[in-house]
């Protein structure tokens, strides 16, 4: 049996950091996706009692025999598909283990903790079964536009949709979404995935994976949003790379350090995304005088970004060269490099777009222009598509 799912990245309209802090966050999908393939061996290869899985983008493979997988975790990981759980300290250790038996090249390292997720998201769902799982992803990686949930998303929406805790309409064609409850526990599930990956997310990349759409987020809870105004973003990728576990671990410290500053700087971002929200939302005729909110907003948050110590000199050109248009831009997720969004007026000429853009990919930036708000998770059955 063949199980096929995607999951999308995200961009973050307002809000990134201050929402691991409690405060509220805005986010929308993108249309880039990351892919999976999952197939359990047939009858007939009874000789294939491994479990693969090859990674697209980054040129690796891992490939382990079941055995070796019981040998090193003997208890066996007491974990029901159902029933979403976080990986102990303990556990990660032996997993570890298992994923350095492997080299990974210096340059990819940060991939360890990606197949420290899927073989824990794998074996609390499927358990010990042999089979193979190809990854391949629309996004780039450790930029800021979420691949780290899209990718916990994709492989939880697989190996939940072959899993017996799933009722899924196997007679469906092409894409389907799941239904609310599996949803929510792919989701809960991906957050696991997440905590491997990031060490402290809030939950909003995962959320906005598996649901799609705009949303609004704050400590967990999702409000979904309907946008009453055409929000066109540019994306520049600065190509910088950057871990998004460190740049969190790095904005605590900081909150640490000087407790009632940052604590000021995520209350004045709850209230920016609040206000976000409320404008995109408002059923005011006046375009321009929302779009000039938001750029406003915007520049705010970036500012903020800053206070928090996720600039980047990359992200300081991308801000100064649109400037020059006249067009406000902001980090999006982690920041220290990644993607840049500006917004792009509804009466911006294409003109002006593509002079940008040539200017921005003239200092080696990668630019793009994504739909936003698309699909949340899908699944889809061999031969079906
Ligand atoms: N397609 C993929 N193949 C392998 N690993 C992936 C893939 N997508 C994401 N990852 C994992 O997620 C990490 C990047 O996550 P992160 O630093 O949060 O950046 P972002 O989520 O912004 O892209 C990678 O280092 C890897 O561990
Ligand atoms: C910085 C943060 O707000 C978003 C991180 O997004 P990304 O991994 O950089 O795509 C962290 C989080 O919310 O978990
Ligand atoms: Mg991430």
């Amino acid at each position: 049996m063949e199980v096929r799912s995607r999951a999308p990245g995200k961009i973050i309209l307002a809000g990134e950091h201050a929402v691991v802090h409690g405060s509220a966050a805005v986010a929308a999908s993108i249309g880039l996706y990351t892919s999976v393939t999952l197939r359990f061996p047939s009858p007939s290869d009874n000789d294939d009692n491994t479990l693969t899985l090859h990674l697209k983008d980054v040129g690796l493979e891992f490939s382990w025999p079941i055995g070796r997988i019981k040998e090193v975790l003997p208890d066996s990981i007491n974990t029901i598909a159902s029933s979403p759980t976080t990986c102990s300290p303990e556990t990660i250790k032996l997993l570890s283990k298992l994923v350095e038996e492997h080299k990974i090249p210096e340059s990819q390292i940060g991939i360890a903790s990606g197949v420290i997720a899927f073989l824990w998201l794998y074996i609390s769902i499927q358990g010990n079964k042999p089979a193979t799982i190809t990854v391949s992803s629309e996004l780039p990686l450790g930029s800021g536009l979420g691949s780290s949930a899209a990718f916990c998303v994709s492989l939880c929406g697989a190996f939940l949709a072959s899993s017996d805790s799933v009722k899924v309409d196997f007679g469906q064609n092409g894409w389907v979404a799941f239904g609310e409850k599996e949803q929510q526990l792919a989701n809960k599930w991906a957050f696991e995935g997440e905590k491997i990956i990031h060490g402290k997310p809030s939950g909003i990349d995962n959320t906005v994976s598996t649901f799609g759409n705009l949303i609004k987020f704050k400590s967990g809870d999702l409000t979904c949003i309907k946008s009453n105004m055409i929000l066109k973003m540019l994306i520049t990728n600065t190509k910088v790379g950057r871990n998004t576990k460190a740049l969190v671990a790095g904005v605590t410290e900081r909150k640490k350090r000087h407790p009632d500053a940052m604590t000021s700087v995520f209350t004045a971002v709850d209230f920016i995304s609040n206000e976000f929200a409320s404008i995109i939302q408002s059923s005011s005729p006046d375009d321009l005088e929302k779009e000039q909110k938001v750029e406003e907003l915007m520049q705010m948050n970036q500012g903020l970004l800053q206070c928090m110590g996720v600039s980047h000199a990359s992200i300081e050109t991308v801000l100064r060269t649109t400037l020059n248009y006249k067009l406000t831009s902001k980090l999006t997720g982690a920041g220290g490099g990644g993607c840049v969004l500006t917004l792009l007026p509804s009466l911006l000429s294409g003109t002006i777009i593509d002079n940008v853009i040539e200017e921005l990919e003239e200092c080696g930036f990668q630019c793009l222009i994504a739909e936003i708000g698309g699909n949340g998770l899908e699944i889809c059955f061999d031969g079906l598509l």
